[in-house]
């Protein structure tokens, strides 16, 4: 099957962005992130689409983006944080190298990245209600979908790219 070399999902502030583009500029390809391609598409940030239109237009957007994004790009590709809530998408990435890049359950190590880089339109506010719930309840739908997990707390950016297999393994092992 052609289409991304690798596919990075996981929750919010967990690192894709960092993370997707060291392999990306180390193999000289591209790196790709949907929740850019819906910026770019629409001329407004998540934030605003999620305030003028809602969550469930946001997510019709995000399944059509995800889709162009797999069978458009062939690099390193990022999917936002909450493409996996889609059956649609996550048939879609079945066969694929998809690699879930998960964070300690207390959220501490997530949430402080989050305070680092202001702007996105979740989680805000309490960080148990809007990370962590949601990445709990995530989880089994990134584990559903990945071929490799990587656990990313205590490592610095580089450690996890060491740490995500070549050819990720079959589903269900883990780092
Ligand atoms: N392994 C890491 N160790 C420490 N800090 C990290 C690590 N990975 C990323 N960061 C930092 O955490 C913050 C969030 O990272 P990043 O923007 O890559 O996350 P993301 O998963 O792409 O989030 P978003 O939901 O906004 O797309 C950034 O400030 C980044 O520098
Ligand atoms: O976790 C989420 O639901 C989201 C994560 C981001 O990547 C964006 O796609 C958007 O802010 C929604
Ligand atoms: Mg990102």
């Amino acid at each position: 099957m052609s289409g991304p070399l690798v596919v990075l999902v996981g929750p919010t502030g967990v690192g894709r962005s960092t993370v997707g583009r060291l392999p990306a500029e180390r193999l000289g390809v591209s790196y790709r992130d949907t929740d850019d391609d819906i910026v770019a598409e629409r001329g407004r940030t998540i934030a605003e689409i999620f305030a003028d239109e809602g969550e469930a237009a946001f997510r019709a957007i995000e399944a059509r983006a995800v889709a162009r994004a797999l069978a458009g790009h062939d690099g390193v590709l990022a999917l936002g944080g909450g493409a996996v809530l889609d059956p649609r998408t996550r048939a879609l990435l079945s066969g694929r190298p998809v690699v879930f890049l998960d964070a300690d359950a207390d959220a501490g190590e997530a949430v402080r990245r989050i305070g680092r880089t202001p702007g996105r339109p979740l989680p805000a506010g309490d960080p148990h209600r809007r990370w962590r719930a949601p990445a709990g309840a995530r989880r089994p739908l990134r584990t559903e979908v990945a071929r490799a997990v990587v656990d990313t707390s205590g490592r610095s950016p580089v450690g996890v790219v060491e740490a995500v297999p070549a050819a990720p393994a079959p589903r269900g092992v883990r780092s």
